[in-house]
This record gives C-alpha cells, sequence and structure tokens, in this order.
C-alpha cells in the first residue's frame, strides 16, 4: 500500500537535517548536564555565550511580534517575551555567581563564531519582515531545546545551575510554547518552503557549533 501519510511541514524541516540536529541534542553537553557533569570552564563559556544569544532571540522575537498574522500569536510571543525576560534572565545572574563567573569575566570573553552567526542569522531573520524566515529560527531554537530536554533521564542532578537549564527547556509553559510555534509554521511555511529551509537549515547547523564551541576552553 503506497504511504499517503503527509509529514507536517515542521517533520519534514527535521528530516532535512536530521543528522545535525540528532548529534546536536545527543551532544556530550546535553549528556553532562543530565549527569551534572559539565566541567566548570565550560559551563562558563556556554553560559556567556548563551546570555548574549538571549539579547538576539529577544530581537527576533519582537520581529515575530511585528510579522504575525493573529493577534493570538502576537499575544502569545508577547507572554513568552516576558518569560525569557524575567524567570530565564534571572537563571543566568544566578549562575553566574554561582560559578563564580564574574562581570568583568562576561565582559572580557570574546563571542565565538556560532555566537556571532547566531546573532547575524536572528537579525537577518527579523530583518526579512517574512514570519515564515524568523518562525523557522524560532522553531530550530525552541524546539530542538525542547527536544534534549525531554529526551533524558531523571531525576535530574541536584545542582541548581544543571538541573534548571533542563526545567526551563522542559515545563507545561515551553511544551506548549514549541507546539504553537510549530503549528504556526506548519500553516505558514508550506507557501514559503525556500526561505525556511535556508534559515531552519542554518540555524540547526549554528545550534552544533554552539555546543562544540563550548568545550574550546581549557577544562
Ligand atoms: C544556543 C541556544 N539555542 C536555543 C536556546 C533555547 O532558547 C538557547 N537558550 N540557546
Amino acid at each position: 500500500m503506497p504511504n499517503t501519510t503527509v509529514q507536517r511541514f515542521t517533520e519534514q524541516l527535521r528530516q532535512a537535517n536530521f543528522q545535525t540536529w540528532e548529534d546536536a541534542v545527543g551532544h556530550r553537553f546535553v549528556q553532562e548536564i543530565f549527569a551534572g557533569t559539565v566541567p566548570q570552564p565550560v559551563m562558563a563559556q556556554y553560559l556567556i555565550q548563551d546570555h548574549r544569544f538571549l539579547d538576539s532571540f529577544l530581537t527576533l522575537l519582537g520581529g515575530a511580534i511585528a510579522t504575525a498574522d493573529t493577534f493570538e500569536a502576537r499575544l502569545r510571543f508577547g507572554r513568552f517575551a516576558g518569560m525569557v525576560s524575567g524567570d530565564e534572565n534571572t537563571y543566568f545572574l544566578r549562575a553566574f555567581e554561582a560559578l563564580g563567573v564574574t562581570p568583568t569575566q562576561r565582559e572580557q570573553t570574546p563571542d565565538t563564531t556560532s555566537t556571532q552567526g547566531f546573532s547575524a542569522i536572528m537579525r537577518e531573520a527579523a530583518a526579512t519582515r517574512e514570519y515564515a524566515a524568523i518562525l523557522a529560527v524560532l522553531n530550530v531554537a525552541e524546539w530542538l531545546y525542547q527536544d534534549w530536554a525531554t529526551r533524558g533521564t531523571k531525576p535530574l542532578p541536584k545542582d541548581f545551575v544543571h538541573a534548571e537549564w533542563v526545567t526551563l527547556h522542559d515545563n507545561a509553559f515551553f511544551n506548549d510554547f514549541v507546539a504553537f510555534l510549530r503549528s504556526e509554521l506548519d500553516r505558514v511555511g508550506p507557501t514559503q518552503q525556500a526561505i525556511a529551509h535556508d534559515f531552519f537549515g542554518r540555524a540547526v547547523g549554528l545550534e552544533l557549533n554552539f555546543f562544540d564551541q563550548a568545550y574550546q576552553v581549557p577544562h
């Protein structure tokens, strides 16, 4: 019997980048987060870089608020921007404190090439003013993180720096938001396939590089 199942558009995007996606969600960093064994210099480097990622990410969310075609979508992006600017940002500040990362260290650490790459692709996606392009990057950032965070084994490590990095990406609010992002891209992506594939594929590559580059510090 012919297989007549039509895959969701977001599933097609993931399949088109399957190996890179799997390499990212199964990365050593993810394994060590669940084991509670990420070396301190690696966690510090990762979070310094990721706090900058968050800044560009908020720019992209602003683009989503501006280009979404429904009020309901704008409200959801607005609520998510509130969470990122609140709970998630305070996690970073508490983690820097616990890891002994000083403001000077944060300032003096240069951007890695993947941080620069993320900043550039998020600004590029926002500048297209194409909702599908913006959604493609948002989907990778949030869905790929939800995927690794929900695949790991419980119980979580005791240390909040490790445990909370999992729970920030595996909770009811976050899971709902990822479901919303996917349904939006399933809805608007099929008429914007080329741009959606382009941004999605590049963002998956950057996610893998981002994990790799956290280990490019002495540890
Ligand atoms: C690099 C990266 N990708 C995705 C997320 C999830 O928002 C994050 N915090 N950092």
